[in-house]
C-alpha cells in the first residue's frame, strides 16, 4: 500500500432494493489523475461521498495513507488530509480571496480566528496564503471578494483553501459542471499541474477534459466497475464503448 495514497476496497451500499454500489475496488496513486466516468445514476457521486465519508458504506474499507479511515466521518478524514469535493459553501463570500485563504492558514496553524485587530498585516498569514494563490494561479486577484470571482477562480479559491488546509488528495465530483469551454479549458490546465501536489479521483462526464487529464480511467455502471485502465484503453474497450462511450468515442 506504499505506493497507494488512497486504496478503496470491496465498497457496497444499497439503497432498498437497489445496488448503488456493488463491490467497488480503486486505487489512487501518488501524482495521477484517476477519472471515473460512467452513465447518469451510475453510482459517482455515492461513491465519492463513502470514500469523503459524508455516506455509510455496508460493506468494505477506505485507507487513506496507510490508515484505515472506514469508520472516521467526514471532518476527520479532512483533518488527515482527503481533500472534499468542491463546497461552495466554505468561502466566507464577503471576504477577499486573500482573506479566505488566511483563514485556512490559521486554522490549520492552530490559532483561534482573529476577525478583530490587524489581522490583514499578520505576515505569518499573509504570506503562506499569497503563496497558496500564486501556486494556483489567483494572486492577481487576491483582494476581490469571492463573491465577485467568475466561477473558475472560485473552484480555483477552493483548491487554494484546500492546499493551506494540507489536502494530500483530492476528490472532485464534477469540478467542469457549469463552465463555458474557456473555462473548462483553463480548470483542464490547472487539474494538470495540480496532480503534482496532491493526486485527483475525478468524476467527470467532460469527456475531453478526461481524456486530457486521466492517467488512468475506471468506468462505474451500475453500482460496478466494468473497466479500467489508461485513456487508450478505456477507448479502445469494446464493452465500455457500447455501455457508455457510445458513437461519441
Ligand atoms: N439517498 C438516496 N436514496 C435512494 N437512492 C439514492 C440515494 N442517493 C442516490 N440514489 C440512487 O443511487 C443511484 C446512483 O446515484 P448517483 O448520484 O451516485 O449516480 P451518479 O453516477 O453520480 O449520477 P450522475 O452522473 O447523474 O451525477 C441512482 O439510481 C440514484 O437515484
Amino acid at each position: 500500500m506504499a505506493d497507494t495514497v488512497l486504496s478503496i476496497r470491496d465498497l457496497k451500499k444499497t439503497f432498498g432494493a437497489l445496488k448503488a454500489t456493488d463491490g467497488v475496488s480503486i486505487d489512487l496513486r501518488p501524482g495521477e489523475i484517476h477519472a471515473l466516468i460512467g452513465p447518469n445514476g451510475a453510482g459517482k457521486t455515492t461513491l465519492i461521498h463513502q470514500i469523503s465519508g459524508s455516506i455509510k458504506p455496508d460493506s468494505g474499507s477506505v485507507h487513506f495513507l496507510g490508515e484505515d479511515v472506514s469508520r472516521l466521518g467526514v471532518a476527520a478524514r479532512a483533518r488527515r488530509g482527503l481533500g472534499r469535493s468542491f463546497q461552495i459553501s466554505s468561502l466566507a463570500p464577503e471576504f477577499s480571496a486573500l482573506r479566505n485563504v488566511m483563514l485556512a492558514v490559521q486554522s490549520r496553524q492552530g490559532s483561534s480566528f482573529r476577525f478583530f485587530g490587524p489581522v490583514m498585516a499578520d505576515k505569518s498569514l499573509t504570506e503562506p496564503a499569497m503563496a497558496m494563490l500564486e501556486r494556483t494561479g489567483l494572486a492577481a486577484r487576491a483582494q476581490v471578494p469571492a463573491a465577485a470571482l467568475s466561477h473558475g477562480e472560485r473552484r480555483q479559491l477552493e483548491i487554494a483553501i484546500a492546499l493551506a488546509l494540507g489536502s494530500k488528495a483530492f476528490l472532485f465530483d464534477e469540478p467542469m459542471a457549469g463552465m463555458g469551454p474557456e473555462g473548462s479549458k483553463a480548470l483542464t490546465a490547472f487539474l494538470d499541474t495540480l496532480r503534482h501536489e496532491a493526486p485527483i479521483l475525478l468524476v467527470e462526464h467532460d469527456m475531453d477534459a478526461v481524456f486530457a487529464l486521466a492517467d488512468r480511467i475506471s468506468v462505474l455502471v451500475y453500482g460496478r466497475i466494468i473497466a479500467s485502465g489508461t485513456v487508450d484503453e478505456i477507448r479502445n474497450d469494446p464493452e465500455v464503448r457500447r455501455a457508455y462511450l457510445g458513437e461519441a468515442s
